[in-house]
């Protein structure tokens, strides 16, 4: 069991096991793992002395000796969608794969979200990831008919209240064909002025509007110095190749901000040569791919009577190796499009590493629930160090194995020295009329 956290500073983590690149100082032995033993001085709101362990004596000070058990850095959670989560029990998808859960939701969003449908689920996942640690989370909106004009000034609302506790950035969430549609445009590019994080984006796929419809998102981008988030090819069909489609137009084009392809499920059911070409593609072009294991695993090669044969994952071994960003993230929670998940980005890396072998070793990996995520998000994380804002996630595990065997719901997190409440109770979903 994790000991007992003072309520208020001044006190003393001592030996705290981090990981040797989240360590302000080097020279320390690292062990088989990746991390180092470390004493944490926390004084309010901050840490005020971060130092090998053994040597941050202060006997006027309290302290919790954590012996060796891992910190963790906070995290980051680069794709999620806040506006669909917990609508399971409301509408559930029949059948369970992909076109069910696009059917399922678009009945949902017609009949339910209204604003406050919307906020209360969006405030019930905020506290949620919250409390299990994330420091920072991209949503996808989506903004479809008179949702856009609903779903935006909430999402603004949230991220103002949630400021300072988690960077909520937001992408709109469309067909790539509407983008042709110069009223819909208007309504999404008029909502991202107003409520909008600089980020612009669509749903991809090989529709004979592709090419013309990425090129006005491309050039509305240029136009306002956004970003780019598209969700790719989350398909099993080795003919889905829009990765490429969006890889080469950013290159021909010189897109000058950052680009984030979520899913790529495809990619790696492509034969040698077109999926060489676009990780060579996405390489050269800078853009950063998400991948979604959980919701991929739920989604992908899922046929009634037929056990799945695929994880439905995108080759992120080779995207690493060919020099990608790559990081993975939450995705869908309890929606049509993956009926489980709780914002949990410790259980995502958990099934991350199961199913993307992302580990031998573990900490090569460790940057894809941090500090990847941050990049292709544009933030500037504080780390630990004397001066920085006491974040960490406390657990109870003193090595990889440990970390990933178990669900460490009894992990402490703290944010600005003090322990964040726990999740929120699913008996608030009943009271919000989230639940029939
Ligand atoms: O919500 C969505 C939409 C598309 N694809 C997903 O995985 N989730």
């Amino acid at each position: 069991m994790i000991p007992a956290i003072p309520d208020s500073g001044p006190f003393l983590l001592a030996g705290a096991r981090l990981l040797a690149g989240h360590c302000p100082f080097r020279g320390e032995p690292v062990d088989r793992d990746g991390f180092v033993l470390v004493d944490l001085l926390i004084d309010g709101e901050r840490f005020a002395a971060v130092a090998p362990a053994g040597t941050a004596a202060h006997p006027d000070v309290r302290r919790v000796d954590l012996a060796g058990r891992i910190a963790l850095e906070t995290f980051v959670d680069a794709h999620t969608h806040l506006d669909k989560a917990h609508i399971w029990r409301r509408t559930h998808n029949p059948t369970g794969d992909f076109w069910g859960a696009l059917d399922a939701v678009t009945r949902d969003r017609e009949a339910h979200w209204t604003a406050q449908d919307v906020a209360a689920r969006m405030d019930f996942c905020l506290r949620t990831a919250y409390a299990h640690g994330s420091a920072a989370i991209r949503t996808h909106i989506d903004s479809v008919g008179p949702q856009t004009r609903i779903s935006w000034p909430v999402l603004a609302e949230a991220r103002e209240r949630w400021k300072g506790r988690i960077a909520l950035q937001a992408a709109p969430l469309f067909k790539i064909e509407s983008a042709l549609d110069a009223a819909h445009m208007g309504h999404v590019e008029a909502m991202l002025d107003a409520y909008g994080t600089g980020v612009l984006g669509a749903v991809t796929y090989m529709v004979p509007e592709l090419g013309d419809g990425l090129a006005v998102l491309f050039a509305l981008a240029e136009r306002k110095g956004w970003d780019l988030d598209f969700h790719v090819d989350e398909s099993a069909d080795p003919e889905a190749r829009s990765l490429r489609v969006i890889a080469d137009m950013a290159l021909a084009r010189r897109f000058p901000g950052r680009i984030l392809a979520g899913h790529c499920c495809s990619l790696s059911v492509q034969d040698e040569d077109e999926h060489k070409r676009a990780i060579e593609a996405a390489a050269r072009a800078n853009v950063s791919v998400v991948s979604l294991p959980m919701c991929n695993l739920f989604l992908q090669d899922r046929h009634a009577g037929r056990t799945p044969r695929w994880r439905g994952v995108t080759a992120l071994h080779e995207l690493s190796d060919a020099g990608v960003e790559v990081m993975i993230a939450s995705d869908n929670v309890r929606d049509p499009f993956y009926a489980y998940g709780d914002l949990d980005m410790l259980e995502v890396w958990r099934e991350g590493v199961r199913i993307l072998h992302l580990d031998y070793p573990f900490a090569r990996w460790a940057p894809v629930v941090r500090e990847a995520p941050a990049r292709a998000m544009g933030l500037a994380l504080d780390g630990v160090r004397a001066g920085a804002p006491a974040d960490l996630v406390l657990t109870d595990a003193r090595d990889f194995t440990q970390l990933f065997a178990r669900p460490h719901a009894d992990r402490i997190v703290l944010r600005a020295g003090k322990r964040a409440p726990p999740p929120p109770d699913y008996a608030e979903l009943e009271a919000l009329g989230t639940v029939p």
